[in-house]
Formats: C-alpha cells, sequence, structure tokens
C-alpha cells in the first residue's frame, strides 16, 4: 500500500477506536483480518498514524477545526510526518484507496500552527479536566509535561543478569542498533524511529525466548531497583499482575531469600507462571487469591512491594486512547482501591520493614496525596529520603527535580525519558 491508502486505512480505523470505544491494538487487529492483502510494514505504518493521532489528539484537532478521524489524521502527515500537503493531496487523485483531496480549508489549516494562546490542556495535550491536576503536579512545566507525553516511547528492554548480561543481549540485538539506557545499569534501548517507522520484534528473538531479557521500560526498571529489595530478604508483591516487578526483584535479589507474588485477579497473574520459568526466577512463590492467600505472612515480610492499579497516565504515549477516555470516576476509584491497599499491605511487615509504593501515574491524587494522606493516619511511617534510595540503586546523586514534595520519586518522559512513575519507600519504625 501507498501512503494514501494506509491513510484511509488508519482513518477507517481510528473511526472504529472512537466510535466503538475499542482499543488501539483490538481495532488494528480486526482491520488487518479484514484486509489480508496489507503486509506487515502497512499495518505498522497503519498503527503509527492512529497512535500520533491519539497522542495529539486535542492539538490536532483544535488546528484541523474539528476532531474527525480524517482531520486527526491529516494532521499527523502534515504535522508529524511531515507530508507536504498539496503533493498529498494531489497523490490522492492517483489512488483508488485514498480519501478525498484536500478541501481549501483543511489546506489552509493543516500549514498552521496552534496559537500560543490556545489553552493550555490544548497545548499539552491533556484533557481539559485533568489541567488543573497537572499544574499542581508540575508546577510552570505541566504543559511541556503533556507535550513530552504526547511523544513516541522507546523500546526499552532489561537485561536478565539471572541469565544473561548487557553485553550478550546488545550484541545478539545487534541488527536493531540497540543502545545502553541512560539510568538502569541493565537496560537495552532502541529509540522510536519516525513516520512509518517499525517497532523491532524482539519477542521473537532467540535471546528473549532464552530469558536472557524482557520488555520492560527503563521507567519500570528503575523503581523495581529503588524498591531496593536484597538477596535474602522476606518480598511480598502484593499486586504482581503477570510479574513485570516481580522479575526485575528475584533478578536483584539473585533468587536469594523470597518472594510472594499475589495478585486479586487470576487472570492478571496467569502469565506469571512461564515468565518466571523463562527467566530462571527460583525464588519466587506464586499466591493465586483466595481468601487465606497470604495469611501465613502477616508480620514476616521486610518489604511489601504495592505496584498499585493506577489510570496509567504514566503510559500515555504508549495508550494514548486511554489518555481520552479516563474520567473523574475512574481516578476516584483508582485512589480508593490504592488507599486500600497501603492499609492491607501494613499488616505484613516486620517492624523496621517497608511499604514500597508505586504508580504508573503522573497525577499528584495518586501519588504524593496518597502519601500524605497515609503518613498522616499511620505515623508509625516515613518516606525514605529520595536521594538514598537513589543512591542505594544506582551508585549516583539523585538527578535534580526527581524528588516530590512527600519525598517521593516522580519519573516522566521529560525528565528521566522514561514512561511515567511514582515511587516512594514508607519505612515502618523498628
Ligand atoms: C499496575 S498493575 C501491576 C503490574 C505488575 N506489577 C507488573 O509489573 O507487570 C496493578 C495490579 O494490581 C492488581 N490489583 C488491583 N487491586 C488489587 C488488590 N486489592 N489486591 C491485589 N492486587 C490488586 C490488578 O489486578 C493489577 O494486576
Amino acid at each position: 500500500m501507498r501512503l494514501p491508502g494506509r491513510l484511509s486505512a488508519a482513518i477507517d480505523v481510528l473511526t472504529d477506536v472512537e466510535t466503538r470505544k475499542r482499543p488501539i491494538s483490538e481495532a488494528l487487529k480486526a482491520w488487518g483480518l479484514n484486509n489480508r492483502f496489507a503486509g506487515a510494514g502497512d499495518r505498522a505504518a497503519i498503527g503509527n498514524l492512529v497512535y500520533d493521532a491519539l497522542r495529539r489528539r486535542a492539538s490536532h484537532a483544535a488546528l484541523m477545526g474539528n476532531d474527525s478521524a480524517r482531520a486527526l489524521v491529516l494532521a499527523v502527515a502534515v504535522r508529524d510526518w511531515n507530508e507536504d500537503p498539496a503533493a498529498l493531496s494531489a497523490s490522492f487523485g492517483a489512488d483508488s484507496h485514498a480519501p478525498d483531496a484536500l478541501s481549501e480549508d483543511e489546506l489552509a489549516r493543516v500549514v498552521g500552527e496552534v496559537p500560543d494562546d490556545t489553552a493550555g490542556f490544548v497545548l499539552a495535550d491533556v484533557p481539559e479536566w485533568l489541567a488543573p491536576s497537572l499544574q499542581r503536579g508540575f508546577g510552570d512545566n505541566w504543559i511541556a509535561e503533556g507535550q513530552d507525553m504526547a511523544g513516541r516511547p522507546s523500546l526499552d528492554l532489561r537485561v536478565n543478569t539471572l541469565k544473561s548480561s548487557r553485553e550478550r543481549v546488545m550484541k545478539s540485538l545487534i541488527r536493531f542498533t540497540p543502545a545502553e539506557t541512560a539510568i538502569s545499569p541493565i537496560g537495552v534501548t532502541m529509540p522510536a524511529g519516525p513516520g512509518d517507522a517499525r517497532t523491532p520484534n524482539v519477542t521473537s528473538d532467540e535471546g528473549y525466548l532464552k530469558g536472557w531479557f524482557e520488555v520492560q521500560d527503563q521507567g519500570s526498571q528503575i523503581v523495581a531497583a529503588l524498591a531496593g529489595a536484597r538477596p535474602g530478604e522476606q518480598v511480598l508483591d502484593l499486586c504482581a499482575g503477570a510479574g513485570g516487578k516481580t522479575l526485575a526483584l528475584a533478578a536483584a535479589m539473585m533468587n536469594k531469600g523470597q518472594i510472594f507474588a499475589y495478585d486479586s485477579d487470576r487472570n492478571r497473574l496467569a502469565p506469571i507462571y512461564d515468565r518466571l520459568k523463562r527467566n530462571g526466577a527460583r525464588n519466587v512463590q506464586v499466591r493465586a487469591p483466595q481468601p487465606d492467600a497470604l495469611d501465613d505472612l502477616v508480620g514476616k515480610m521486610d518489604r511489601v512491594v504495592i505496584d498499585a492499579p493506577c489510570t496509567g497516565t504514566g503510559t500515555w504515549r504508549r495508550r494514548p486512547d486511554t489518555k481520552w477516555k479516563l474520567t473523574p470516576e475512574l481516578l476516584a476509584q483508582r485512589v480508593g482501591e490504592q488507599a486500600a491497599l497501603l492499609l492491607e499491605a501494613q499488616r505484613f511487615l516486620k517492624p523496621g520493614g517497608t511499604v514500597v509504593y508505586i504508580t504508573c501515574s503522573i497525577l499528584p491524587e495518586e501519588n504524593d496525596d496518597q502519601v500524605a494522606a497515609f503518613i498522616a493516619a499511620n505515623p508509625g511511617f516515613s518516606s525514605t529520603p529520595a536521594a538514598e534510595l537513589w543512591s542505594v540503586a544506582f551508585n549516583t546523586a539523585l538527578p535534580l527535580g526527581l524528588e516530590t514534595a512527600q519525598g517521593g520519586i516522580a519519573l516522566t518522559p521529560r525528565l528521566t525519558g522514561t514512561d511515567g512513575f511514582y515511587l516512594n519507600a514508607l519505612r515502618l519504625a523498628a
């Protein structure tokens, strides 16, 4: 397929996403099944167009004067992919799969700029109702933070030090020109390419099948390292899900000590068994959800990790559709779940133990506010100093701007080139 056909397909997929409230991946898959002539390169390009359209949905719509799928995709082609609008429009005539040629109005709009006096939420490409919250969290930088959250993410891998080394993994993936991650000492990264660039398919690589690495954003690797689990400790991973953090903790503990991996959702936990095997993680006991699943752990844990259910606002670059689906009700629901988990986690700690609270959110309601309320109600706990956590994990000074008012650590695409994450290590007095 040529670009006009791909644009047309992207308009169809985006319409499907928006009207049926389908996740992007599902809509893309459905399109692929109905259009089997399309190759992998076509599908990747169409996916990129749809993701880019949603990453900057608000500013694309403001520029074009409407938020139809057509307007958004045309804006991507010109603003993000640097296509010349007149040439593009002319090329539509020669392609039977192309969208209609651009109107005079579209041609004029698509080369314009979003005026500087446009509302901040449009410049930041975030939902209007979240602007006050982001402003409170990021101060004067909130628009810049939003803009970086609307970019394309890199593909990051965490080297499994139980089985391999960074050097070996990089060598095995040399065809993708991997680079070392800037902060995580065990990370490998492949920057996102422009336009129709394809994301490397690393999970069919021999090294992946042998358990040498996992696909894991550098931000997730950093918070797993900051969790500070040491060999020999007793650790409860209370929201283990498919085990992304569990695997990183097991490697950090060099398979010594014990991790109990629990999740209240059996289906989310299901992939962990195969992943543990592939990774050679042998110090993990999976606890499937049932009423007494964790009763024997009460008062015995050195560390309880809460990788909390959250809005996922830190992952907007990867899942831009969720940015526009989030509602105040869903945020309130997540905040309630997080508070309940913080309360629940305490009972498993030994005196002197630590609750490590993690989210992949950039919203203060789920991060510092949550911690402030917890410490106010539970004065036996205090935040472990952020600088201490960082120097123990990485042997370097905490970079400026990462420490939050409540002594937590916040990562963002703008600050650390990672997904957005928050961590606060709450130590119980001995
Ligand atoms: C952010 S995800 C965890 C991701 C996982 N730790 C990883 O690194 O791949 C949050 C998880 O919390 C789980 N969860 C939600 N409420 C819970 C609860 N009350 N107790 C335990 N797990 C819960 C969800 O099922 C979900 O899998």
